[in-house]
């Protein structure tokens, strides 16, 4: 195959069809031009391409069900629409069920080339690789967790103290993957085949965690007819994570203390002291050092546990991650929620991006799986995103805002929707880029030809 994917172009003009099949072709992609719904179709089954340009109108059908059958057939195939100015309304529908974009005839092939260009970003070099990604992904928990360069330096550090014998700290928002990161730290040590085993210090009452982290012997309370292990002593010589350590009162501080320090542990009615084996790794989302200024948290066990603190950096900090956990997410939650693959449209991702996310990766997982449960077409919209949202918010959406933006105004179209976030959002980008048109372009992922087209269409002027 050539060198930047597999493009199938549907159009039954003779011109139309022809210049596009020489052009992409010398841009570099394989191109199969089909004239017909029929054709089409036979060609997707016996390859499938990495992006559909078509016609709306076909002699044998249209748009809409050659759609419906390219996705039956081969998933959701990045499809660009091409459509007469008339048939405008036709093409946001299909947008709305699923197609990436569209492009109004007549329309330069430089357009047509860079939105293939972005469609197929990763289809040439990257198939043969993206396919082993996928594979080896498969056999990895923890391919997500390292996609931009703050959380890849998060990584590597916890790959450096993976087998250094002292307790790990890790400090970050909630959401932001300190669980995540503590597997990881777990599965990269010599421990690994040994238990990880977490609590959450906050999710239970004090007498709860005290029994849970440290067992108890029979009759030690009413209740306690048999002897228990706790968590510390099972996890041998494995992990043990404790989450929300901050929550702790006094006395499960003091115990802890002694877990750290003394390396044992005593069971609630115990006498005898156990040895306490395991690597302990903490998480707060708390400044415990301001904590520990209060008086609300030991100053010892604060020294003894911030040997090695690692920051997990909240999910604005790294913006590059958002676009592929969005698709990784997607990926994951369309065929077990609909039995489908469900892909992300371009608003979706650049909503996404200029949304702050207080609840970090969680929240991120969280919308997009209610996302993906309730879209209407084959991939997920900004609005299926963010149905808090009100148009034009999504791009400054501070947290507080987001979280209390009324719904948006019944009377609009999902197209006004959708296209008040997108013009928010380049305006967004383009203030925190000094109108600087290349960089704006780069990080909405988007070529300059087509954000000059949607600034023109948007009504966006850059002064100066
Ligand atoms: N890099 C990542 N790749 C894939 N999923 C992730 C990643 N980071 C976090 N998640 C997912 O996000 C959710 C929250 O992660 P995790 O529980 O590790 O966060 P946390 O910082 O420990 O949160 P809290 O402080 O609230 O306990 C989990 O569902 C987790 O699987």
């Amino acid at each position: 195959m050539s060198g930047r994917g597999f493009i199938l172009v549907v159009e039954d003009d003779e011109i139309l069809g022809a210049s596009l099949e020489q052009r992409l072709a010398l841009e570099g992609w394989h191109v199969r031009w089909a004239k017909t719904c029929a054709e089409a179709l036979e060609a997707v089954g016996r390859q499938t391409p990495d992006a559909v340009m078509c016609d709306i109108r076909l002699p044998d059908g249209d748009g809409e069900s050659l759609m419906r059958g390219v996705f039956a057939r081969a998933g959701a195939v990045p499809t660009i629409f091409m459509t007469a100015y008339g048939g405008i309304d036709q093409a946001v529908r299909l947008v709305r069920m699923g197609a990436r974009d569209y492009v109004a005839k007549p329309f330069e092939i430089d357009e047509v080339v860079d939105k293939l260009g972005a469609a197929t970003a990763g289809a040439d070099a990257g198939e043969a690789a993206g396919a082993a990604r996928e594979e080896s992904d498969a056999g990895d928990p923890f391919a997500s967790f390292g996609l931009s360069p703050a959380t890849a330096a998060t990584r590597r550090t916890l790959e450096r103290v993976a087998d250094v014998d002292l307790p790990v700290l890790l400090t970050g928002e909630t959401g932001t993957g300190k669980e995540v990161a503590a597997r990881f730290l777990h599965a990269t040590s010599r421990r690994a085949a040994a238990p990880f085993l977490a609590v959450n210090c906050a999710a239970l009452a004090p007498e709860l965690v005290d029994s849970a982290l440290f067992g108890h012997e029979k009759g030690a309370f009413t209740g306690a007819s048999e002897r228990r292990l706790g968590l510390a002593e099972t996890a041998g010589e494995g992990t043990l994570f404790l989450d929300e350590i901050g929550e702790l009162d006094a006395s499960l501080q003091a115990k802890l203390l002694r877990l750290v320090q003394e390396r044992e542990l005593m069971r609630v009615g115990g006498t005898r002291p156990i040895p306490f084996t395991a690597r302990l790794v903490c998480a707060t989302h708390r400044d415990l050092e301001a904590e520990v200024a209060r008086g609300g948290f030991r100053e010892d066990l604060w020294y003894r546990i911030n040997v090695l603190t690692v920051r997990i950096p909240p999910l604005r900090e790294r913006p590059d991650e958002i676009a592929p956990l969005l698709a990784r997410f997607a990926a994951e939650a369309g065929p077990r929620l609909r039995g489908v693959r469900i892909a992300v449209a371009t608003d979706a991702e650049a909503a996404a991006r200029g949304y702050d996310w207080p609840g970090n990766v969680r929240e991120l997982k969280n919308r997009v799986e209610r996302a993906v449960a309730l879209c209407e077409g084959a991939a997920i919209e900004a609005a299926d995103l963010f149905p808090d949202a009100r148009p034009g918010s999504l791009a400054a959406a501070s947290a507080p805002a987001a979280a209390t933006a009324p719904a948006p105004a019944e009377g609009l179209t999902l197209a006004e929707v959708r296209e008040a976030a997108e013009k928010a959002h380049i305006e967004a980008v383009l203030r925190a880029t000094g109108n600087g048109i290349q960089e704006t372009a780069q990080r909405l992922g988007v070529s300059r030809t087509t954000l000059w087209e949607k600034m023109r269409r948007l009504g966006i002027s850059v002064d100066g």
